[in-house]
Order: structure tokens, then C-alpha cells, then sequence
């Protein structure tokens, strides 16, 4: 009990002190734009990539995705119904992205998990959840445990969705429309390295067209 308590208090100051050098660091860059710095916060930057990188990523993400799977997050019975699929880390291209989202935060590589792709059809969703994971699931006890808590949540919006599929943050009254390229990213972390609960997020029904999204999470150290 004493050896948890003493690893959690470790993560804790992690993930305080990465959480106040990267909003530092993004709060400095003019690109960025605040969407909400109150309880939730939540930035954004138009055109992170461009429409060719758009285009590719959608080639690659039809290339490997599944019906997600809720196994190693378990986020509850069916609440992503979109198909999802890891991209290549070793790809060159893939690389040279995460190296983008990297400079961004201003942390290294091995803080970031691999760009995952997802693709909703009309009626998929990703229902209200914390990406934050949950410390009491078998999960926790292996892999994922080595990397810490997922700090940051970065992700672009690949493609135009004809009808639905923005991004709801409902305790901060937001909604966030897909439109191609745009970045947005917010912090799953209080100042105090505790959980931010106001990060409730969820990917609405898709009610026309297809929504292509990719998403990198940044744990609170180096995971590998
Ligand atoms: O598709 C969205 O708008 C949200 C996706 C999401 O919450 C996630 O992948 O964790
Ligand atoms: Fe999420």
C-alpha cells in the first residue's frame, strides 16, 4: 500500500511539472489559438497539416482500421463505435508528424504514444469518457502503467464531415466542428497533477459523410 501510494505521489509531481512547462510553452506560441483556459483547457491551431497530409493519413488510416477495440482502454461497453488502427511508428512520414506535435509540447518522442487513425461512419460515435485512464483496471497493472498517465490529448481533424461528428466538451459548454488540418489539443491534467474532470469529452454521431480524425496522447514520461 505504502509502495503505491509512494509511485502515484512520484506520477503526481511528473505530471504537475510537465503540465505547467508545456502550457508555458503553448501559451508562448502565436500559432495557438485558447478555445477555453478556464476549468478545461482546450487549444487549437488551423491548418497543423496541410491537405496533402490530410489525404495520405486517410489512405493510411483505411489501410489498418478495425472496429475499435475497448479492451486495453476500457471506456465502457461500446462507447467508440468508429473503426480505429494504430499508424506505422516506423514510417517516415508518421515520424515526421509525431515530431511536429513533439516540437509543440516541447517534450521528447517517447513521451507520445503512436498517431492512432479513426474513422466514424454515419451513426458512430465516441461517447462522453475521460481519456484519463482508470488506475483500477487490469490494464493499468502492465504496459501501460510504465508510461504514466495520458498528460495531453493532440489531435487533427482530417477531413470536412457533411453533417455531425464535432468534438463536445460538456462541462465547458463547448463544440468543436471538424474542419480539415486543425489541431486542437487540451490538458487531461489540473496544475496540481491531479485528473481534470472538466476534460469530458465525446465525438458525436457522424449524421452525414464519413469523419477521419488522428490522435496522439502524451503520457506523463517516457513509456519506451
Ligand atoms: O472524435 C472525436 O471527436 C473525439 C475522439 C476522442 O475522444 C478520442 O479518440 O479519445
Ligand atoms: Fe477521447
Amino acid at each position: 500500500m505504502a509502495k503505491v501510494a509512494k509511485i502515484d505521489e512520484t506520477n503526481r509531481k511528473q505530471l504537475s511539472a510537465m503540465n505547467s512547462a508545456t502550457l508555458a510553452r503553448i501559451r508562448a506560441d502565436d500559432s495557438v489559438q485558447v478555445l477555453s483556459d478556464d476549468g478545461l483547457q482546450l487549444f487549437g491551431i488551423p491548418d497543423f497539416f496541410s491537405a496533402e497530409e490530410c489525404e495520405r493519413l486517410m489512405e493510411m488510416i483505411d489501410m489498418v482500421a478495425r472496429p475499435s477495440p475497448v479492451f486495453q482502454v476500457d471506456y465502457g461497453r461500446q462507447a467508440r463505435t468508429s473503426f480505429s488502427g494504430d499508424l506505422n511508428h516506423n514510417d517516415p512520414f508518421v515520424r515526421s508528424l509525431h515530431r511536429r506535435m513533439d516540437d509543440l509540447l516541447g517534450v521528447d518522442e517517447q513521451f507520445g504514444e503512436t498517431l492512432q487513425g479513426q474513422r466514424y461512419e454515419v451513426g458512430q460515435e465516441f461517447k462522453p469518457h475521460h481519456d484519463w485512464f482508470d488506475t483500477s483496471q487490469d490494464y493499468w497493472k502492465g504496459d501501460v502503467a510504465s508510461g504514466g498517465q495520458r498528460a495531453w490529448t493532440l489531435m487533427v481533424y482530417l477531413n470536412e464531415v457533411e453533417e455531425g461528428g464535432n468534438t463536445d466538451f460538456p462541462k465547458a459548454n463547448i463544440s468543436v466542428p471538424p474542419q480539415p488540418g486543425t489541431l486542437i489539443m487540451w490538458s487531461n491534467v489540473l496544475a496540481d497533477g491531479k485528473p481534470n474532470m472538466d476534460t469530458l469529452h465525446a465525438g458525436t454521431p457522424v449524421v452525414k459523410g464519413v469523419k477521419y480524425v488522428v490522435t496522439r496522447w502524451y503520457r506523463g514520461r517516457r513509456w519506451y
